[in-house]
């Protein structure tokens, strides 16, 4: 009896999962501040604030955990739930988070949740944490990192999984991955993550000193795209957004995340010997569908070009329509520091595609 009644309560969690959360209420729905019709109804639950609006298939998700908006397991939870949400909602196509707490975004990892506490909590909230790394890192969203506050360790992962980020212009307000400060070694898919966004020989400094930036220096190393007066963020973020979702099918789909972020954790699977796979080799067999998916919706001349051997410059430039390269294109810069070969073609592609591949039907 107990075992069944246990198998039910699991049964209804798998399918609630926010019912395990205590003093949640997701999927509450009330008018958003000055708002009115659909698109302006918020929801959301009680540690993160969804102001959705429908007509430009933006919303913005606020943190909310005072005093700091420590990462606890709720919020994790939360965060994830309501990601997958708007993911589900096809009228969605972009998110901008935000902190609803004053001068910080996220202080990350809730460090009650690790200190002290038992081998299998600290593994439920690790697994949570990674959770809400692939939901936002390998989203098909475009997200924005409106960065209003300190946004140290974990709230710096929240900010790296984005596609932009702009950050307010307050020396108060440092960024950084600094948990070696607290005694945490960084895993590698962070790590990775700081040398795609920063470099590397600026991550092996940045990681090995826990260096939090101010917001000058975080623009000047490239872990923010812009550094806006405090008031100015959500502003500038909206027309950030405004600029990917101008793109057709930005991020989402054609080259995508799955391209461009080739090294998120489960990439880095080992083979039977322990040798580790090539990141391509690895992200294929992990996300086989989207893989093929999104090579099928190529154009076909970009696949063709895929499909090839040669992840050269040259190669690229013979085998796209020349109207692709019309206009001046960034390239070099991003083709260079992966050692995969199918991926840095796919990155070099994406360079070229991102603003000139004509709208697919
Ligand atoms: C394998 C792991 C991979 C690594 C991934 C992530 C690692 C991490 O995220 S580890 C967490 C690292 N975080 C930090 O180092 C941030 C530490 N906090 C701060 O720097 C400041 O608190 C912050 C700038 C965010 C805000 O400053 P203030 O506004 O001045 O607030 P207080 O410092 O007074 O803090 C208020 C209150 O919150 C407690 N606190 C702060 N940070 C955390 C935290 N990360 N977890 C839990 N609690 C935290 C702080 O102790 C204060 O508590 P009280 O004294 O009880 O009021």
């Amino acid at each position: 009896m107990a075992l069944a009644s246990g198998v039910r309560f699991a049964e209804r969690a798998l399918l609630r999962p926010w019912a395990l959360l205590r003093g949640t209420t997701l999927g509450r729905t009330e008018p958003a501040a000055g708002g009115g019709g659909d698109g302006a109804r918020r929801f959301g639950s009680q540690r993160v604030l969804v102001e959705p609006d429908a007509a430009s298939g933006v919303a913005v998700m606020k943190l909310r955990n005072p005093p700091i908006n420590a990462l606890s397991l709720e919020l994790l939870t939360e965060l994830v739930i309501s990601l997958e949400k708007l993911e589900n909602d096809k009228t969605f196509r972009g998110v901008i988070l935000t902190s609803d707490c004053p001068r910080v975004f996220c202080a990350g990892l809730d460090l009650t949740e690790i200190c002290g506490r038992n081998p299998a909590h600290c593994a439920e909230y690790w697994k949570a944490m990674q959770e809400l790394w692939l939901r936002t890192y390998l989203s098909s969203l475009v997200l924005v990192a409106a960065i209003n506050g300190a946004c140290p360790a974990g709230g710096c992962i929240i900010a790296l999984s984005c596609d932009c980020r702009v950050l307010a212009d307050n020396p108060k307000y440092r960024i950084g991955l600094n948990e070696t400060l607290l005694g945490i070694i960084a895993p590698f898919w962070l790590k990775d993550t700081y040398v795609n966004t920063i470099g590397h020989r600026a991550s092996e400094q940045a990681l090995q000193l826990g260096s939090l930036f101010p917001p000058a220096e975080a623009l000047q190393v490239g872990l923010v795209d812009q550094v806006v007066p405090e008031d100015q963020v959500q502003s500038t973020a909206l027309s950030e957004m405004a600029r990917w979702l101008a793109v057709p099918e930005p991020g989402s789909s054609q080259v995508g995340p799955i391209f461009f972020r080739s090294r998120a954790p489960a990439d880095q699977e080992h083979d039977a010997k322990g040798h580790r796979r090539p990141p391509a080799e690895a992200a294929r067999r992990r996300h086989p569908e989207l893989c093929q998916l999104r090579l099928q919706r190529l154009h076909p001349e970009v696949a063709a070009g895929v499909l090839g051997e040669a992840p050269t410059e040259e190669r690229l430039r013979a085998v796209l329509p020349a109207r692709v390269l019309a206009k001046p294109i960034l390239v070099g810069t991003v083709a260079l520091e992966d050692s995969s070969p199918v991926f840095a073609h796919l990155k070099l592609l994406r360079a070229l595609c991102f603003a000139h591949l004509p709208r697919r039907p």
